[in-house]
């Protein structure tokens, strides 16, 4: 990212001015991508065969117990894995450095403040230490934790810990959020607060946004659901089509019913 680009970040982020993108734009698509880990006896199918395409204004929940394979999806929807087979692309971004990517467990830097925590991706970046604090304390208003920037990590609660990792994924302004259970080990209200502040954030900054969770309530938040059982992405209520998913004219929804579909058809034949 250039200075230049910090400089657009801060307005967009600052003022909700980036112009609205065409709501049809492929963000990322997953095409019948698959993730093993290990070799052998040893290999574990963490992903089978996803296909799935995330648009523009996309706010999309995948569900799912432990170790369904959540994570794994997600770390292919950032490029942070490579897909063992089929493909992963960007179409309509410059490719994985443009989704933000909100981490499951707490990756605050205990001996940075909360500002310069935020900021600190886009001076890694090589954006100049003003723009890039200006741009972490206009996220960090964003998720309403402006009054935090001075604190140190250890000085901040588990929640707040959550809205300051996702300011920091906000303030690189992603057109793409992608959150691992950002309210997984948070109570219920705290949980909300933490989700409140990534529909919010994803709203001003016209992001889409996709949210990994095992709970129901965390999901009903989210315009669309997709279950991961087992691996296999599924879609809302289960394996059985489009009978009962929630926004099946979405286009991740779709999708992923058709791979059900797929699927059913290969188990069955
Ligand atoms: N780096 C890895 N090496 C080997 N196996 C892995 C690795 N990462 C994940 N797995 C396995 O892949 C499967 C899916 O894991 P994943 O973390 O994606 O699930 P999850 O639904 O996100 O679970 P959780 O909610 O507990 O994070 C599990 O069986 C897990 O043990």
């Amino acid at each position: 990212m250039t200075a230049g680009d910090a400089t657009a970040t801060d307005a967009a982020v600052r003022n909700g001015t980036r112009p609205a993108p065409p709501t049809d734009e492929v963000l990322v698509a997953c095409q019948d991508a698959a993730l093993t880990f290990g070799r052998g006896q040893h290999a574990v199918v963490a992903v089978h065969g996803a296909t799935l395409r995330v648009r523009a204004g996309d706010r999309l929940a995948i569900v799912g117990s432990s170790g369904s394979g959540k994570t794994s999806l997600l770390h292919l929807l950032a490029g942070l894995e490579q897909p063992t087979s089929g493909t992963v692309a960007w179409p309509a971004l410059a490719g994985p450095r443009d989704t933000g990517l909100v981490f499951q467990s707490d990756s605050l830097i205990p001996a940075l403040d909360v500002v310069e925590n935020t900021a600190l991706p886009l001076v890694l970046a090589g954006v100049p230490e003003a723009d890039a604090r200006d741009a972490a304390t206009a996220a960090l208003a964003l998720v309403d934790a402006a009054h935090l920037a001075e604190r140190l990590p250890e000085e901040i609660s588990g929640g707040q810990a959550q809205r300051v990792a996702a300011a920091r994924v906000l303030a690189q302004a992603p057109r793409l959020i992608l959150a691992d259970e950002p309210t997984g080990r948070l109570d219920h209200t705290t949980g909300g607060r933490v989700l409140d502040a990534l529909l919010t954030a994803a709203d001003r900054t016209r992001a889409a946004l996709v949210v990994t969770t095992h709970d129901p309530a965390v999901a009903g938040r989210l315009a669309t659901r997709l279950t991961m059982r087992d691996g296999r992405l599924l879609t809302a209520e289960g394996a059985e089509g489009t009978e009962g998913a929630e926004g099946a004219e979405n286009t991740a929804a779709a999708a992923a019913t058709q791979e059900t579909a797929t699927q059913e058809t290969e188990e069955t034949s």
